[in-house]
């Protein structure tokens, strides 16, 4: 465990620039690690109090040129959002600033460029984290609306692995029942009942932790509620996505046969993110790159939570409905030709007059907010959530199978597996392999 690499890289002091990247008004230069310090002694003239911002000019070390003047900031650990010491730099935004006092700072002795999500990991490996938490941070920093921010913020704060925390919890409760029979064996009394309470409350779990798994809106709410929009050739499909997005997102034309590939335009609908796909016109044909196309086209319906099937009613099109897996609207184009609601229709719209167009997108508003989940739900983000989860499951089925045969030192062998398994959503057991792919998908700086 000498040259354990993490134990070494903690020893490190990292230093990066946590605002983005170019030129803006105030950029901040975070600095975690035991030479934090030691870079304000260097280049702010020392340390301020603790937790204070301080104006200060900001010298290159061995010249004293002075390279900016800024606030600095000193957060001694362990109360920083490191857990080390930690210091930060509030520059004037500009690139030739940055780049000097970056520069600077990478030039004190013992500290080195962090690499993304590297600040984060240390707030993780000092414990003011843990995994799931860590997640929301990263989904928080990823939100594109106000509903994807609630979530995870939630996450951030700990409600997903406060539930998770119960049902091991429960679990622990159990076990130490089962566990009750292998230290009292002889009192035969005593275990048979803690043992027939042990399997209903497991039961129990098992149940809730199905319902947690076939509930998918929390990582929907993460992804983007999916609409795709398909119809035959012409019907107008391009026309809707460009109204729905207010920009020219495709290419509209006269003719069928005008979109191919699948154009995709991100929609906020009232805070609930939604992905909006636009297809090739559903039809046979003997153009390899149209058959592509319309394959396509048929996998997004497939994969959709609303199918939006445009028809045009004066080009029937004898199509059978789209196979989806979600659910599916009808929807007559070009109202502005034929004005008449169709019987076969849910609803009719016009993107040359906007007829429609006002409800439709209330409509869309009112599907992404059921199918994501309302405010205050808390459930599975991630697939790696649902991993954990469905293993735990299958360790709590077999247990239930064999309850009455199963010894006492078996039967808690298999909860303490999945035990082991729910432990794995926070981060208590088994994190190495998540973290490197996690904090990859940080920014530097984070
Ligand atoms: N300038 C700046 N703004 C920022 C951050 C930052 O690092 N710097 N953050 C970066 O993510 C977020 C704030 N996160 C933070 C989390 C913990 C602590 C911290 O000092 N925690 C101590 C003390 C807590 C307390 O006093 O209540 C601790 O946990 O012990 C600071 C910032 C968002 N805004
Ligand atoms: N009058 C009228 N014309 C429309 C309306 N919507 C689309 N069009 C016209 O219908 C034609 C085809 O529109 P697109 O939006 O390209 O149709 P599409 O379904 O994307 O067609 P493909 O990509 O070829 O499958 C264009 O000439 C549009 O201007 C509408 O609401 N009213
Ligand atoms: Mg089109």
């Amino acid at each position: 465990m000498i040259n354990e690499p993490r134990a070494l890289e903690a020893r490190d002091t990292i230093a990066a620039i946590s605002t983005a990247p170019g030129r803006a008004a105030i950029a901040v230069l975070r600095i975690s690690g035991s030479a934090a310090g030691a870079v304000l002694d260097r280049i702010a003239g020392g340390r301020p109090e603790p937790r204070v911002a301080s104006f200060r000019a900001l010298r290159y070390p061995e010249t004293g040129e002075l390279l900016d003047r800024g606030l600095a900031l000193w957060f001694p650990g362990p109360a920083s959002a490191t857990g080390e010491d930690a210091a930060e730099l509030h520059l004037h935004g500009g690139r030739a600033v940055v780049a000097a006092v970056l520069e600077a700072v990478l030039a004190v002795e013992g500290v080195r460029a962090a690499e993304p999500g590297e600040f984060t990991r240390r707030a993780f490996l000092a414990g003011k984290l843990d995994l799931a938490e860590t997640e929301g941070l990263a989904d928080l920093i990823d939100a594109e609306t106000q509903a994807q921010r609630r979530q995870a913020i939630r996450q951030s704060e700990g409600a997903l692995s406060a539930i998770v925390d119960g049902w091991r919890d429960r679990l622990i409760a159990a076990m130490a029942l089962v566990e009750a029979g292998i230290d009292f064996s002889d009192e035969d009394d005593v275990p048979a009942a803690a043992r027939a309470q042990a399997r209903s409350e497991i039961a129990l779990l098992a149940r809730d932790l199905d319902a947690a798994l076939a509930d998918t809106r929390a990582e929907r709410l993460r992804e983007g509620f999916r609409i795709a929009i398909v119809g035959a050739p012409n019907a107008g499909k391009s026309s809707l996505l460009n109204a729905l997005a207010r920009r020219e997102a495709a290419i509209v034309a006269d003719g069928p046969g005008t979109t191919r590939d699948v154009v995709e335009v991100h929609l906020d609908l009232d805070g609930y993110p939604a992905i909006v796909a636009d297809t090739a016109g559903l039809r046979a044909t003997d153009d390899a790159v149209e058959r592509e196309g319309v394959r396509r086209a048929t996998a997004q319906a497939a994969d959709a939570d609303l199918v939006l099937w445009l028809r045009d009613p004066a080009s029937p099109d004898g199509m059978a409905a789209p196979l989806t897996g979600g659910a599916l609207w009808t929807i007559a184009s070009k109202a502005d030709l034929t004005p008449a609601l169709l019987e076969w229709a849910d609803r009719s719209i016009s993107t040359r007059t906007g007829a429609g167009l006002d409800d439709l997108v209330a409509a869309l508003g009112e599907a992404a907010r059921s199918g994501l989940g309302d405010d205050d739900h808390v459930g599975l983000t991630r697939a790696r959530h649902r991993d954990a989860i469905r293993a735990a499951g299958v360790e709590l089925r077999a247990a239930l199978d064999q309850w009455e045969a199963l010894p006492d030192e078996f039967l808690a062998e298999r909860l303490r597996r999945a035990a082991t398994e729910l432990g794995r959503i926070a981060g208590r057991v088994g994190v190495e392999d998540v973290l490197d792919r996690l904090f990859a998908s940080f920014c530097i700086g984070k």
